[in-house]
């Protein structure tokens, strides 16, 4: 179990394009840290530097107190799973998980104990005899995972290794991977540009945005309070809304967030008229897309069993302790702002 901590880092590729100009980022030991961004932004470049797969322009990393910013790869104490898996395919299961310690020359009880360990944490006891052709796409991840497991690392590297798998799968992974992580308590650091994914399995997430760090934090307090409008788009499902205008103005925000869930309905009175223009029936929840011309268009949630239909007119407000201001420049603006200006309607 190790901590990670990487200083003023930047990143500029032989054709000179700066993917990372400067970055600064401390990863607890034992945390489950998820990098997450938009495709491009940079994590999986940075996962790649901290794996000693890439090498850094300028700056230091160091690995559970060893600055490791010039060590080979194999001499970092890592172990790193992708998405591709990258398994032996004329290999059992078996033989994939044992071939870095017998590459290692490690005794062979030692070897066969520690292959047993892991097809027991992994569910592979039954599997371990096939080829990888004969598995299932989760079954393969979890053979990456093993092979990783063995070597008792100081850090877990994950580059997006769910991707691969359909949605039903993806979720069982997940539970697996969170319960695997409970169980090691070792430090893992994964890539994901889904928010899902980040928001379920993380207890600290980093969201990216073009090479640079927007947030660091839990997932509940990336959802509570978006340091950034950037972050306030990007973590949560269906997305925050984002009201310019007047309406911001009104609170000394250029744009005013709201989540779905945060806005109260009404038939007959609100602070918005709306119209709604699609219903989405989820079950538990339905949402709501409507239009008004105050605020522009909008999702709102409502119970699964709300009578509605398109065309119907409502009447929402928005609950005046959950709205998010930020300024031009997408920085949230302090809560005093917001409470001044509600001070001033006599809504608190
Ligand atoms: N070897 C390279 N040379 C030049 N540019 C590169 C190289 N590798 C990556 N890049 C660029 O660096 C940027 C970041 O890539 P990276 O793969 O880290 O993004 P990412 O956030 O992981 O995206 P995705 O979610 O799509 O995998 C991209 O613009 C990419 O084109």
């Amino acid at each position: 179990m190790a901590e990670v901590t990487l200083v003023d880092i930047e990143k500029t590729f032989r054709d000179n394009t700066t993917v990372i100009p400067n970055l600064n980022l401390h990863i607890e030991e034992g945390s489950f840290t998820v990098l997450v961004g938009p495709s491009g932004c940079g994590k999986s470049t940075l996962l790649r530097m901290i794996a000693g797969l890439e090498t850094v322009t300028r700056g230091s990393i160091t690995i559970g107190g060893r600055d490791v910013t010039d060590v080979e790869a194999s001499q970092r104490d890592i172990a790193m799973v992708f998405q591709s898996y990258a398994l032996f395919p004329h290999m059992t299961v078996a033989r994939n998980i044992d071939f870095g310690m017998r590459l290692a020359k490690l005794p062979a009880d030692q070897r066969q104990a520690k292959v047993a360990e892991a097809a027991r944490l992994l569910h592979l006891e039954e599997l371990l005899d096939r080829k990888p052709a004969e598995l299932s796409g989760g079954q393969r991840q979890r053979v990456a995972i093993g092979r990783a497991i063995v070597r008792n690392p100081g850090v877990f590297l994950f580059d997006e290794p769910l991707s691969n798998l359909d949605a039903a799968l993806r979720t069982k992974m997940r539970v697996e991977l969170a319960e695997l992580h409970q169980r090691l308590d070792t430090t893992m650091i994964y890539v994901t540009h889904d928010q899902i994914e980040a928001m379920t399995l993380a207890d600290c997430i980093v969201v990216m945005n073009a090479g640079r760090i927007e947030q660091v934090g839990s997932p509940m307090t990336l959802y509570q309070r978006p340091e950034t409008l950037f972050v306030a788009g990007f973590i949560g499902s269906p997305k925050m809304n984002l009201i310019d205008g007047l309406i911001a103005e009104a609170y000394g925000a250029t744009t005013l967030g709201i989540r779905p869930e945060h806005i109260d309905v009404s038939r007959e009175h609100g602070d918005w008229r709306v119209t709604v223009r699609v219903i989405e029936k989820l079950g538990a929840d339905s949402f709501a897309y409507v239009d008004s011309e105050q605020a522009g268009a909008m999702t709102v949630r409502l119970p699964g069993d709300a009578e509605m239909a398109t065309g119907d007119t409502l009447y929402l407000t928005p609950r005046p302790d959950q709205l998010h201001p930020f300024d031009a420049d997408g920085r949230r603006l302090p809560d005093e702002a917001i409470r001044r200006r509600l001070a001033s309607l006599s809504l608190v």
